[in-house]
This record gives structure tokens, C-alpha cells and sequence, in this order.
């Protein structure tokens, strides 16, 4: 069992990864062609975005408030739920992410990504035309309330009294706790800490990365990853107190691994907070 010393330095240690992120070569890694190609039915963007619009619209999710853990610099996460949630909060550990979404959010230019096709991409799977794009980019304006730093190994992520005392009615996250986390334990104290921020009866829909232990979170900049398998990923859910409702994996062609990461597989989960 390590102790609080051993803790602290293994979640300090990848904090000090995190200061070398690059938002515009992250983005460009992993959410360009092949990895973000909608006319491959295999390709890994539409299949996550397939599953969050799938969970988000199955009619069991509602409420007020959504908040996505750990952002980062994309909004493909609450495409879906900004149709179903009237107020949105994004939240990352860095300033150069929470920018790079502000830059999106006031509509001012300089976006690292065009997000249009992902937004195309989402009114399509709404029984929309693809030309709807502009309306939605401009709900998914319209909900989002605050983009707030976070920090998923403090038993308090976020500052207090961000969060009605209840809780937020749905959580989203994805590709954060095992990339954050620096072992098992710290990624199932964290998955913890988070569910404390949702209500009872709220839904998590949670992202990530399966078999990988590294990524390229730019030029050089290599993080390490808890390696995550479905067995694992469903203990971890469980041993946290969620109720699993689903999970879905995907397993990447060998022309999606592209050299940035080894991951091997991505997986969704809708679970519920008992
Ligand atoms: C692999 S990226 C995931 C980004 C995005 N959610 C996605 O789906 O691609 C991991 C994110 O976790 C953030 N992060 C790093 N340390 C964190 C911490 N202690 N708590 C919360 N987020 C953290 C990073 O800044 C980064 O944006
Ligand atoms: O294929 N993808 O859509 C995709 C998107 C983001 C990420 C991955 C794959 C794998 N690595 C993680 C970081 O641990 C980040």
C-alpha cells in the first residue's frame, strides 16, 4: 500500500507531464483523418460520437446540468448532450486547454480544429440535415455556462460551490483518469472523487483508452497511461459505487494506430450513481 508521500509524488509526476501538453498537436493526432474520418464507418470518432448519441437520447438521461471532467481542448464530448442538458460546464487541469475551448465558446478565430464536420457529423446521427450545423454550434454555445480548472485527484475536483449541492445531473469524461492517473489506485480514488460531484441517479458516460500505457500528448511530450482492460474497467466501476447500465468497446484497425499512443481498443460505459 503506498503511502500519502508515495501518492503524492506519483499524481505530482504527472502534473509535471501535463506542462509540456500541446492542445493543437494533440487535436491534430487524434482527431484528424484516419482517426476522425466520417466516411469510415471504422474509424474511432464516429463510433464514440454513434455512443454518446445513443445515450444521451435513449430517453433515460435528463436534468439540468452536465459537466464533462477533463475536456481537454475538444467539444466532440457534448455534442449530443447539449440538445438533452440546458447548462454545460467544461472543465481541464490546464489554462491552455480551457483557452483553446474559450477561443471556440466566443466564436473569436483561431480554433487549433474545425469542428464543423463532427458538428455535421452529430445532426446527422439527430435525423438532422448536416446544414443544421450552425444551430447547433450555436446551442452548444448557448448551454455552456463555464469552462473551470479541475483536478480529479483531489477529493474536492472542482472549487466549491461550483455545483448545485445535490450534484450535476450527468457527467461526462473521457480519455481522463487513466491518462492523468499514475497507477490503478490513484485511477479508482479518482473515479471516486468524481462520482461525489453527481447527484444520486445521475448518469456518467465515461471514455477511455484500453491496453494503453503511453501517449503523445505532443512533439515528444510522452505521457503514461494505466493500462485499462473491460474486466478492470467494469471492477473499477463497480468497487466506485456506479451501477454499469452499458459498455461498449471498440478495437482499432491496425490503420488507426498511427504512431501516437498503443492503445488498443476505446471503451464506453453509461453507468448510473446508485
Ligand atoms: C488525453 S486528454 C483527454 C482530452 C479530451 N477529454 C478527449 O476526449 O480527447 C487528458 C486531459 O486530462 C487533463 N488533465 C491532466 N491532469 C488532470 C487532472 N489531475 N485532473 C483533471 N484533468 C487532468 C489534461 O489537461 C488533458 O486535457
Ligand atoms: O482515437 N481516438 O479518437 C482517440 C482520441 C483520444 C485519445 C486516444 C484515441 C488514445 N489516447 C488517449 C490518451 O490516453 C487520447
Amino acid at each position: 500500500m503506498m503511502d500519502e508521500r508515495g501518492k503524492e509524488s506519483g499524481v505530482a509526476a504527472m502534473a509535471a507531464c501535463y506542462q509540456k501538453f500541446d492542445p493543437a498537436a494533440y487535436l491534430q493526432y487524434n482527431y484528424t483523418p484516419p482517426r476522425a474520418d466520417f466516411s469510415r464507418k471504422d474509424s474511432i470518432v464516429p463510433w464514440k460520437l454513434a455512443c454518446l448519441h445513443r445515450a444521451f437520447t435513449e430517453g433515460d438521461v435528463r436534468g439540468e446540468l452536465l459537466v464533462d471532467i477533463g475536456s481537454g481542448p475538444t467539444l466532440y464530448q457534448v455534442m449530443s448532450g447539449c440538445e438533452v442538458f440546458n447548462r454545460i460546464i467544461l472543465t481541464d487541469f490546464l489554462e491552455v486547454n480551457r483557452q483553446e475551448l474559450r477561443r471556440w465558446l466566443q466564436d473569436e478565430g483561431g480554433c487549433s480544429l474545425d469542428w464543423t464536420p463532427y458538428l455535421e457529423h452529430v445532426c446527422k446521427l439527430e435525423g438532422r440535415r448536416p446544414s443544421a450545423w450552425p444551430e447547433k454550434a450555436a446551442k452548444l454555445r448557448q448551454v455552456t455556462s463555464d469552462i473551470l480548472p479541475i483536478d480529479v485527484h483531489c477529493s474536492q475536483p472542482l472549487a466549491p460551490d461550483i455545483l448545485p449541492s445535490a450534484g450535476a445531473d450527468c457527467l461526462v469524461s473521457s480519455f481522463c483518469l487513466e491518462s492523468v492517473s499514475p497507477d490503478l489506485p490513484a485511477f479508482n480514488r479518482a473515479l471516486g472523487h468524481i462520482r461525489k460531484l453527481l447527484r444520486p441517479g445521475g448518469h456518467l458516460m465515461l471514455i477511455g483508452a484500453l491496453g494503453e500505457s503511453y501517449y503523445f500528448g505532443g512533439p515528444g511530450v510522452r505521457i503514461p497511461v494505466v493500462p485499462l482492460n473491460e474486466a478492470q474497467v467494469c471492477t473499477s466501476l463497480k468497487e466506485s459505487d456506479y451501477t454499469l447500465i452499458r459498455l461498449e468497446v471498440y478495437t482499432l484497425p491496425q490503420d488507426m494506430r498511427v504512431g501516437v499512443d498503443d492503445v488498443t481498443g476505446v471503451f464506453f460505459a453509461k453507468a448510473k450513481r446508485d
